[in-house]
């Protein structure tokens, strides 16, 4: 009897160490095998281009070397798809552009049981403006968070500092977003995106400060990723109060999808993950805090599926083709970064 033969798929991923030992364990690498697909490391010291050919990159590496790498490969391998594009990538790179893709999902806000927006912000670059509270000041109220402008994954820009009183500017770093620190409940909800796929958790958060709480606090309080802590962690920390969570209702799942959905064709960007909260004075309003590109999928349930699906679905073409747009562009931007062949024109590069 003749054997069928199936298409085997590669997908070669080029991640941080830390980010491998969590994400490429091996209940996915096999899941994916039985799918057809190899999981296959990129070697990051050797060209890009020497290695695969993969029919797939999935990455998390930033800054322009990188980006000329996967220009170069996408030349070379046309038919190649890359998870995700840089430059989509980019405006999660900064606090401010990294929100401001939520305003240009406004049409969806309609929801009736429910709204979405960000917290009020602003940004600022002088250490000078921090004295002058009025410069920055205006319509926000203490307490505030300020977070790094910049977020590229670096410790730092995981540093936050609340602070309850202008005295707590003293030791605050420029360039920096002052965003009003809204009371949740203490509880933030994480909304994992990979393809069309949503999965909304629970997640423990900074307590809320009532108008008393505040009146006796001063100066400011640093934290770092508070909602990837421990709950060990959680309860050494002097500041952070255990609370019960558990009871807290879950925001409504149509208003996250179409948040979800909105973000990802707005950002055109297939693996990330945003948190929210609900704004405890308003109930029914749900604010966008954060938005992380390739987030820790393995903390989501039943991660390895979710992910095999949507490399499947991909290597397949079942997902939104938006990678083939991009691809067109990198292409048209990296048409001379040349391969050692002379281009002979791919059928799939547009002329226009
Ligand atoms: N505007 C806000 N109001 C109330 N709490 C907030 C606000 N912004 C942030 N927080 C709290 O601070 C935490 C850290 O903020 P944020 O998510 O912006 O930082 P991050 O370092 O980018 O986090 P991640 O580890 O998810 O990348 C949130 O998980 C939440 O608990
Ligand atoms: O550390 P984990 O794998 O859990 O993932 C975290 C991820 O770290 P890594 O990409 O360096 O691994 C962070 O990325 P950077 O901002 O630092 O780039 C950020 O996305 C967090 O939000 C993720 O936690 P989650 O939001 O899923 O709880
Ligand atoms: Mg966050
Ligand atoms: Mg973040």
């Amino acid at each position: 009897m003749a054997e069928i033969k199936t298409k085997r798929f590669s997908i070669g991923y080029a991640l941080l160490l830390k980010k491998q030992k969590s994400f490429i364990q091996e209940s996915l690498v096999n899941l994916a095998k039985q799918r057809g697909i190899d999981l296959i490391k990129i070697d990051t010291d050797k060209p890009l281009v020497d290695q695969g050919p993969f029919d797939c990159v999935l990455h998390k590496l930033y800054g322009e070397e990188w980006r000329k790498q996967l220009q170069e490969y996408l030349v070379c391998n046309p038919s190649a798809i890359v998870i995700d594009f840089p430059d989509a990538i980019e405006r999660l790179h900064n606090r401010i552009s990294m929100l401001d893709v939520v305003s240009e999902i406004e049409e969806l806000k309609d929801d009736e049981t429910a709204s979405f927006g960000v917290p009020k912000q602003v940004v600022v670059y002088e250490p000078e403006k921090l004295k002058d509270a009025k410069a920055w000041s205006e319509g926000l109220k203490f307490p505030v968070i300020a977070k790094p402008l910049v977020a590229d994954g670096s410790a730092k820009s995981h540093k936050m500092l609340l602070i309850f009183s202008t005295e707590g500017f003293d030791e605050l770093k420029t360039p920096t977003v002052l965003q009003e620190f809204v009371n949740h409940g203490g509880v933030i909800f994480k909304v994992y995106v990979v393809g069309k796929y949503v999965k909304c958790v629970k997640r423990k958060s900074l307590p809320d400060i009532t108008e008393e709480k505040l009146d006796r606090l001063s100066g400011s309080l640093s934290f770092s990723q508070i909602s990837n802590l421990t709950s060990d962690e959680r309860n050494d920390d002097k500041y952070y109060k255990m609370m019960d969570s558990e009871d807290a209702a879950m925001p409504p799942m149509s208003l996250i999808t179409n948040i979800a959905c909105g973000l990802r064709k707005a950002m055109k960007l297939h693996l990330f993950n945003f948190d929210v909260i609900r704004d405890t004075k308003a109930g029914n309003r749900y604010l966008v805090i954060d938005i992380n590109y390739f987030p820790g999928y393995a903390k989501m349930p039943g991660y390895e599926s979710v992910l095999a699906d949507f490399f499947w679905d991909v290597l397949n073409k079942k997902e939104d083709q938006s990678f083939n747009c991009e691809k067109e562009l990198m292409k048209l931007v990296g048409n001379n970064g040349g391969c050692g062949e002379e281009d002979t024109g791919s059928p799939n590069v547009s002329s226009a």
